[in-house]
């Protein structure tokens, strides 16, 4: 069967990806482009909407897909526990749609967090850097707040006490900020796409974990897995990790 697939955001660096990956995907058929201004309607018929628009859009445009009856994929950040709720109220009365939420859709992307996870109880020191093309307008980004919030989940569930540091004194900001305890550092430079480190440190050993997406080209496959995947799954998922069974 094929699967109509609208893009939300159709004209920005993401949707603009999307919309070619779609049209050149098995099963998948382009239903419609959206962007600021057009009005969704009935998203030209889609069976899926894309979504990859700014935070202060993606809340509603994700309502208007639910009460439409169409399942979304959204990888826009700026999520909330709040705006997620908002979610899951619109879906418990459309209870054959599916919604899948992810940071970020590059399979090294999510092993990174999930190796974080992993190591993060093992170690003294964690601190989390992550590095963006300048036109990106949020900071830190959706995948490094949601890298440190796995990393404070597995340091509490394993006991672990707070990283030590004695900064008693110094600039605003030098130590980034505080994800749940974490520190988190954004950088953003000319050049890069979307990049991140994990530092992880003990008595006398380090470990670096690092993803890097070169080129957005790196999200379409797991964009690709979210459409074909969410059909079959009603209701709210949050990460890719889920639909891929990490
Ligand atoms: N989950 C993941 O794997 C990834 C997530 N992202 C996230 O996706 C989002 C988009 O990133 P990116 O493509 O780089 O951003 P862009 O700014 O390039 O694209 C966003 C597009 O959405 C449009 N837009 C703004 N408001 C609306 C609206 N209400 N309805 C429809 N379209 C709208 C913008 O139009 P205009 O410019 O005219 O305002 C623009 O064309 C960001 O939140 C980013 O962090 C990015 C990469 C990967
Ligand atoms: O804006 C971007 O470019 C990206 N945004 C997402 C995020 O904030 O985590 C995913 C990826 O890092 C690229």
């Amino acid at each position: 069967m094929t699967l109509r697939v609208a893009v939300i955001g159709a004209a920005g660096r993401m949707g603009q990806q999307v919309v070619d990956a779609v049209e050149h995907a098995d099963g998948l058929e382009l239903a419609g482009r959206f962007d600021v201004g057009d009005d969704l309607g009935d998203l030209g018929g889609a069976d899926v909407a894309v979504e990859f628009t700014v935070p202060g859009a993606s809340l509603a445009n994700v309502l208007h897909c639910v009460e439409q009856g169409v399942h979304a994929v959204v990888g826009t950040t700026g999520w909330t526990d709040e705006s997620l709720g908002q979610v899951r109220a619109a879906l418990a009365v459309q209870p054959k749609v599916g919604v899948l939420i992810a940071p970020n859709f590059a399979i090294g992307a999510v092993l990174t967090m999930r190796f974080a996870a992993q190591a993060a109880r093992f170690y003294e020191s964690v601190e989390v850097i992550e590095l963006h093309h300048p036109d990106k307008v949020d900071a830190p980004s959706g995948t490094a707040i949601r890298t440190a919030e796995m990393i404070a989940e597995a340091r509490r569930a394993a006991d672990v006490p707070s990283a030590p540091d004695a900064t008693a004194s110094g600039l605003d900001g030098a130590r980034g900020a505080r994800v749940e305890g974490v520190p988190v550092h954004a950088v953003r430079l000319r050049g890069l796409v979307a990049h991140e480190e994990v530092l992880l440190g003990s008595p006398g050993e380090t470990l670096t974990i690092r993803h890097d997406s070169f080129d957005r080209a790196s999200f379409m496959p797991g964009v690709l897995a979210g459409v074909r995947g969410v059909v079959d799954r009603p209701g709210l998922t949050v990460g890719l990790e889920e639909i891929l069974d990490l």
